[in-house]
């Protein structure tokens, strides 16, 4: 099978673009891996698969695979990419694109300066909805982890995050405490690990430990999530710079009950072919 990709990035956070519109593609988890492999494959963060729209109202639907081969069901930065992508595969000329992923539908605008502009939906707060064990919705929960107590805000946006607020993300144990708290018991399908250092109410550096992927150099969920938990928690105001370790996002949310809104930078990098 001969399979033609891209290969593009959001701030550093790396995926393999497949367009399965003019392609019949099928990829086994296996494959997946194999070819998120940074020696012996590709090497990728996620894989985004491109496919016709399951709803007449839709242009697409796109389907995202961590580097550890499991299906999710968001991908901020991923979504950004995949807008521009389908442009540059003459897919589609709409600068509004209209999409759904295993989480739901969101609309996405290419701006005129080829940054791409996000509605990533309402952010679930409900611990059932994320899923998160929990008796009640809270601003902040504690979690117990082997190395210590943990104060974490909890949200899903289409995927499941948990948000530390640390004082230095330098020195943060984002590569010991992040993989711990993945598979905390009281995720059921294993979450996020955003480490947030606030700056002040408009600006915030950030850090994410990524489930089925590890620590990558941008997070466009983890990012949202993290602006809704600092809202919560009365740290954040609601337009809120996000610098990551690969860039910055700006992202917005006027509050419970509204969509989160991130615009950033979309980057091609690449294409490739494959023989499978
Ligand atoms: N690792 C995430 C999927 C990719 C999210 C991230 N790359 C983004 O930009 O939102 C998860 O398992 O839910």
């Amino acid at each position: 099978m001969l399979l033609n990709f891209s290969k593009m990035h959001g701030l550093g956070n790396d995926f393999m673009m497949v367009d399965a519109v003019s392609q019949n593609i099928f990829l086994t988890k296996e494959q997946i891996k194999q070819l998120a492999d940074r020696n012996f494959g590709i090497g990728f963060d996620q894989l985004l698969m491109v496919e016709p729209p399951y709803d007449p109202d839709l242009d697409f639907h796109y389907r995202i695979f961590n580097a550890d081969g499991s299906e999710v069901e968001q991908c901020g930065n991923g979504a950004r990419c995949f807008a521009k992508f389908v442009r540059y595969r003459g897919l589609t000329n709409k600068t509004k694109i209209n999409v759904s992923t295993k989480s739901g539908k969101i609309t996405l605008y290419v701006e005129q300066d080829g940054q791409v502009t996000v509605n990533m939906g309402v952010p679930q707060l409900e611990p059932a909805r994320v899923p998160f064990k929990a008796q009640k919705q809270e601003a902040t929960y504690i979690l117990l982890s082997e190395q210590q107590t943990v104060f974490c805000g909890v949200v899903s946006m289409g995927n499941p995050h948990a948000v530390l607020d640390v004082p230095d993300l330098d020195t943060a144990p984002v590569r010991t405490l992040g993989p711990e708290l993945e598979l905390h018991e009281r995720f059921p399908e294993k979450a996020n690990i955003g480490f947030m250092q606030v700056l002040n109410p408009q600006h915030i550096k950030l850090r994410v430990w990524e489930r089925g992927a590890g620590e990558t150099l941008a997070c466009g969920t983890g990012a949202c999530a993290a602006v809704v938990v600092g809202q919560l928690q009365k740290k954040l105001a609601q337009q809120v710079r996000v610098d990551l370790p690969g860039g910055s996002l700006q992202i917005r949310w006027n509050g419970p009950g509204q969509p989160v809104k991130m615009t950033g930078p979309a980057e091609h990098v690449f294409d490739g072919q494959l023989t499978l």
